[in-house]
C-alpha cells in the first residue's frame, strides 16, 4: 500500500499560514532591487554575461559595404542582352579584403564570398551555375538583379541600436556588437554578494569531522551558484552558532557587499540567531517566508543598504530558494531583471499529494523537453535525488492531484545566466 505519511512529511511541519504565496514571493523579490549604479567600460573580450548600462548603436552600416554571398561571378545584370546563353569576357578577380577595380561594361570578375562588388557590377553568379570557356564566362540561365548580394546597410543602418539597456552580454550579444563595430561597452559593475553560512555543526568539506559534525554543503553549493560573470563574491565566512557572531558577521557583510546570502538560523529554534540578528540591525522583511515546501522560512529583506536573502538551513531548501528568490533578486541587482525561467510542461505520470503550500518536485524531461515524469516528495536535507533531475515542478498550493496531460510550471536546473 502507498505510504502518504511520506507524501504529507517533507521533515518541515510547517503550516503555509502567515506566509507569502509563492508566485507573489517570486514577483516581489524581482521588484525588490534597483540595479547597482556604478558603471565600467570594457572590451569585448571582457564582457560575457556582463549587463549593458548602456545601449550599444552600431559605428556603421551592417554590412558595411555591398559584399558577394557566394564564390561566383560578379557582373552588371545589364551586359545579359537579348537571350541566353551569353558569354562575357573575364576582366579580373576580387577576393574577401580586397578592393577590385571598376568592372568595365559588358565584363564579368570572379569574386569570393565577402569581397567587396566591384563598382560596374551588382549581381553575383554562384559558381556552379557558369562553365569558364578558355578566358570567357558562359552563363546559361539569367541570374535575378542583384542575386547573391548582401547590400550596405541591409541588416543595420549607421547609428542604430543594436543592444538595448540591460541586455546581457550573451555570445550573440557579443556578435551583434562586434558586426556593428564596437569593441568596448559600458556594463554595470558587478553586484558584490558576501555568503554567510551558520551552523556549529557545519565543517569545511574536507575538514575531519567529530560525531555531531557534518560537512558543509551550502557554502560550496552556494559559492558555485555565485561564481558568474556578473557577481563578485567579496566575502565568505562560516559564522558559529552566537548573537554575537551574527551580529558582527551580518554588519560586516551588509557593509560591504549589495547583497548579503545567508543559509541556516532562520527558524524557531533558540539556535537560530539570524533572524534577531538582522532585526537588531534594524532590517526590513519584505518577504517573511514562502508557503513552499521545502523552504517555507526562507526571508528576504534589507540589512542597512544591502538586499539580505536568508535561505534556510537545508540544503535542498536553501537550493530551490536561491533559484525561485535569489536569482530574481540578483537580476535586477545587475540591471537585468524579468528573466522568464519558468516555462509549462505535460505531466507524464500521475501524482497525489495533499494540497498545502506550493510543492517542489524534481522531475525528468522525456526527448521532447515538453512533458516531464515527476519524482517523489523531496526531502529538504537531501540533494542526491536531485543529482539526476532535470529540473523541478511547482505543484500548485491547491492541487489535491496531477494526472497525465495536466500542464505544471517546471523550473530547470541549468539555471544563471
Ligand atoms: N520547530 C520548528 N523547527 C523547524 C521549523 C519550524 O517551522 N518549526 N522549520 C524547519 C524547516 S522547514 C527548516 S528548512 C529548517 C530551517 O532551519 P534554519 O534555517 O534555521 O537552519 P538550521 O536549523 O541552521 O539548519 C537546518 C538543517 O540544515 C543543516 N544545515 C545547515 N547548514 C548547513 C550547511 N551549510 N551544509 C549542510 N547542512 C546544513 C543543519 O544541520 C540542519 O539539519 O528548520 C526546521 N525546523
Ligand atoms: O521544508 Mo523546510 O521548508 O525543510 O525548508
Amino acid at each position: 500500500m502507498k505510504d502518504m505519511t511520506a507524501e504529507r512529511d517533507c521533515g518541515c511541519g510547517c503550516t503555509a499560514s502567515g506566509s507569502l504565496g509563492l508566485n507573489e514571493a517570486m514577483a516581489l523579490s524581482a521588484r525588490l532591487a534597483a540595479p547597482v549604479p556604478e558603471v565600467e567600460e570594457i572590451t569585448l573580450s571582457q564582457a560575457s554575461g556582463r549587463v549593458l548600462a548602456r545601449a550599444v548603436c552600431s559605428a556603421f552600416p551592417v554590412p558595411r559595404f555591398d559584399n558577394s554571398a557566394m564564390d561566383g561571378f560578379a557582373l552588371s545584370s545589364s551586359a545579359l542582352e537579348g537571350a541566353g546563353p551569353w558569354e562575357l569576357p573575364l576582366a579580373g578577380r576580387v577576393a574577401a579584403g580586397a578592393s577590385g577595380a571598376p568592372v568595365a561594361s559588358g565584363d564579368a570578375v570572379r569574386i569570393f564570398t565577402g569581397a567587396p562588388l566591384p563598382s560596374g557590377t551588382e549581381t553575383v553568379v554562384m559558381q556552379e551555375h557558369v562553365a569558364l570557356v578558355g578566358d570567357r564566362v558562359r552563363i546559361n540561365q539569367r541570374p535575378a538583379k542583384g542575386a547573391h548580394v548582401r547590400r550596405r546597410g541591409e541588416e543595420v543602418a549607421e547609428g542604430a541600436e543594436i543592444l538595448p539597456i540591460g541586455c546581457r552580454m550573451t555570445p550573440r550579444a557579443i556578435a551583434v556588437a562586434a558586426s556593428g563595430g564596437v569593441g568596448r561597452v559600458t556594463v554595470r559593475r558587478r553586484v558584490r554578494v558576501a555568503l554567510l553560512n551558520s551552523g556549529d555543526e557545519v565543517r569545511p568539506a574536507c575538514a575531519t569531522l567529530s560525531d555531531a559534525q557534518i560537512p558543509d554543503v551550502n557554502g560550496p553549493m552556494l559559492a558555485a551558484l555565485l561564481s558568474r560573470p556578473d557577481t563578485d563574491l567579496v566575502m565568505h565566512r562560516h559564522v558559529p552558532d552566537t548573537l554575537d557572531a551574527h551580529l558582527e558577521a551580518l554588519s560586516q557583510a551588509s557593509a560591504a557587499a549589495d547583497l548579503v546570502v545567508t543559509t541556516g538560523g532562520v527558524s524557531v529554534g533558540a539556535e537560530d540567531h539570524m533572524r534577531a540578528a538582522a532585526a537588531m540591525l534594524d532590517a526590513r522583511i519584505d518577504i517573511p517566508s514562502v508557503a513552499i515546501k521545502p523552504g517555507k522560512p526562507v526571508v528576504v529583506g534589507q540589512i542597512g543598504a544591502a538586499r539580505w536573502l536568508g535561505l534556510p538551513g537545508n540544503p535542498m531548501s536553501a537550493y530551490v530558494t536561491f533559484l525561485l528568490l535569489g536569482l530574481p533578486l540578483l537580476d535586477a541587482l545587475c540591471g537585468a531583471p524579468g528573466a522568464q525561467r519558468l516555462h509549462r510542461v505535460r505531466v507524464l505520470n500521475p501524482v497525489r499529494r495533499q494540497p498545502s503550500r506550493s510543492e517542489v518536485r524534481p522531475a525528468v524531461l522525456d526527448a521532447t523537453g515538453c512533458s516531464v515524469t515527476i519524482g517523489g516528495p523531496v526531502h529538504s536535507g537531501r540533494m542526491t535525488p536531485m543529482v539526476l533531475a532535470d529540473g523541478c515542478v511547482l505543484i500548485p498550493a491547491d492541487a489535491e492531484a496531477l494526472s497525465p496531460g495536466d500542464m505544471v510550471d517546471f523550473l530547470p536546473f541549468n539555471q544563471g545566466i
